[in-house]
């Protein structure tokens, strides 16, 4: 029966086209993870096949790669029940009603009120980034790995503005602990010194809280709440690290916006007289622009994989054209096909933001968009993309992030001139993506970095860049 269902019988997802199966084990599995071709095998497949490809998985299973908007929408906003996460990827292990009610539990730590709260605490991580980064600087100018603290760095603020707790994660060489560690420490009465404790409304302290308030028989066991934060970790930690290390590369390879970035920070820091808080940080154009546009060109997920639970027909937003060439308008999906939502080829569609999709051009957010960015409909929470997915699975933690990338690279900017080292940086697809030399899947970015301004001290000589 198996055979005759999966070789022999006619299946709807036949007429989708793609490219040959490689093989039959692993059909396209290692061409989807792969670190090269990678991310450029994903954009030439909806290139060439169409904004719906059928790929193989495991033993010829049919699976698909979608990046039409329509039916991203479809899957995650309208029928999110019916695409569901797989268990074994980013994000929190939940289904159904209880997702739902922890989501809600959980929405207010991430609202702007709560972030302004964070913004000093952020500050003071940035800082001592800073200080770090000074620190490896010999006489003014000379090469840093920057991977590793900003790694760091991303790890410290989402321990303590998230769980209210610090990893000392800046603290040199000192090995972190683990989540059973962090979370039995956290009751105990003798971890107050580690305890960032102005935050009492923390993710765990919430968390904990919903968990004994509700009945004994719904209640998450002390492995099922330790799993939950590490997943929180994990979704929180390396996009955000990946996301300073893509823009703070792009600013090397770009130093005319790193020169305009870093007058648009000084100029707003010199008018607040130095009291530059979260509103004069949320105001600046250029920053905005940067990150917005750094997100969309290189969203640290080029995809997410879902299952579809039962046979549902999917509405699209531009036809195709079957192998039979006949044009098809929407799509019969079987229960059980596995599913990759197609963030980044989404995110740089021709047809969307125009024949300069594909550069790096902070500048289309600082002009009008053209009117096929709004046409598109694109679902995404942020800025007509899906960087941060769409629905009520998308990045609860995408305002949190943002604003972490900000007070980073505003503390970043206003200390140090960064420019390309002597390796060049390839990013490369490991489930996220992470900056790589000489094709040694290490994370590594060696970055050259002139001190402008020692921690601490005045700002003349960045003043004197300007
Ligand atoms: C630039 C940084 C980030 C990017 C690009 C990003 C992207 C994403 C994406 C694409 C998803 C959907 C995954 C899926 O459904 O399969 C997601 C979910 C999630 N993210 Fe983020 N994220 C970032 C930062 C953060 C931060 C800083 C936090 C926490 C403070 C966070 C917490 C979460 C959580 C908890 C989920 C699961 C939401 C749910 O299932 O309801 N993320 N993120």
């Amino acid at each position: 029966r198996w055979v005759w269902k999966n070789f022999i019988a006619y299946h709807p997802l036949d007429n989708i086209q793609g490219p040959a199966s490689p093989g039959f084990f692993r059909g396209h599995l290692g061409l989807v993870f792969s670190s090269w071709p990678g991310r450029k095998w994903q954009v030439d497949i909806v290139d060439t096949y169409g904004r719906v490809v059928l790929l193989k998985g495991f033993c010829g299973a049919r699976q698909l790669y979608i990046a039409d908007p329509r039916a991203l929408q479809f899957m995650t906003v309208k029928e999110p029940e019916i695409f569901e996460q797989q268990a074994q990827f980013i994000s929190f292990v939940l289904h159904g009603d209880e997702h739902r009610k922890q989501r809600k539990i959980l929405s207010p730590l991430f609202n702007v009120k709560y972030l302004r709260e964070l913004f000093p605490v952020f500050t003071d991580i940035a800082s001592t980034l800073s200080k770090r980064i000074a620190g490896e600087v010999h006489n003014g100018a000379g090469e840093v790995d920057l991977v590793m603290w900003l790694s760091r760095t991303a790890l410290e603020l989402i321990g303590v503005g998230g769980l209210g707790y610090s990893f000392n994660a800046l603290d040199g060489d000192t090995p972190h602990e683990t989540t059973l560690e962090v979370y039995s420490q956290y009751d105990a009465p003798e971890s107050t010194e580690k305890d960032t404790s102005q935050f009492k409304n923390n993710i765990m302290t919430v968390l904990k809280q919903a968990n004994q308030a509700a009945n004994p028989a719904e209640r998450m066991t002390e492995n099922e709440m330790k799993g939950q934060i590490n997943a929180l970790i994990d979704s929180a930690n390396v996009t955000t690290s990946r996301s300073f290390c893509r823009i703070v590369n792009e600013l090397s390879l770009h130093p005319e916006y790193q020169a305009r970035l870093r007058a648009e920070i000084m100029a707003a820091m010199e008018h607040a007289d130095g009291d530059f808080d979260f509103e004069k940080l949320e105001a600046l154009p250029l920053m905005d622009a940067i990150i917005r546009e750094t997100l969309r060109r290189y969203p640290p997920l080029p995809l997410v994989p879902r299952t579809c639970r039962k046979d549902t027909v999917v509405p699209l937003m531009h036809p195709l054209t079957g192998r039979d060439g006949k044009t098809i308008t929407e799509l019969t999906v079987p229960a059980g096909t596995h599913i990759y939502l197609g963030i980044l080829p989404t995110n740089i569609d021709y047809e969307t933001w125009g024949p300069d999709a594909r550069e790096w051009k902070p500048e289309r957010w600082l002009n009008q968009l053209p009117k096929t960015v709004g046409d598109a409909h694109i679902p995404g929470v942020y800025a007509h993309q899906m960087t941060f997915l769409s629905g009520n699975r998308s990045c609860i933690g995408f305002k949190f992030a943002l604003m972490e990338i900000k007070v980073v690279l505003s503390m970043l900017l206003t200390h140090f001139q960064f420019s390309p080292g002597k390796d060049e940086i390839e990013f490369v697809h490991a489930g996220i993506y992470q900056p790589t030399v000489n094709k040694v899947l290490v994370p590594t970015m060696p970055v050259k970095v002139e001190v402008l301004r020692v921690p601490g001290e005045d700002a003349e000589k960045v003043r004197n860049t300007l």
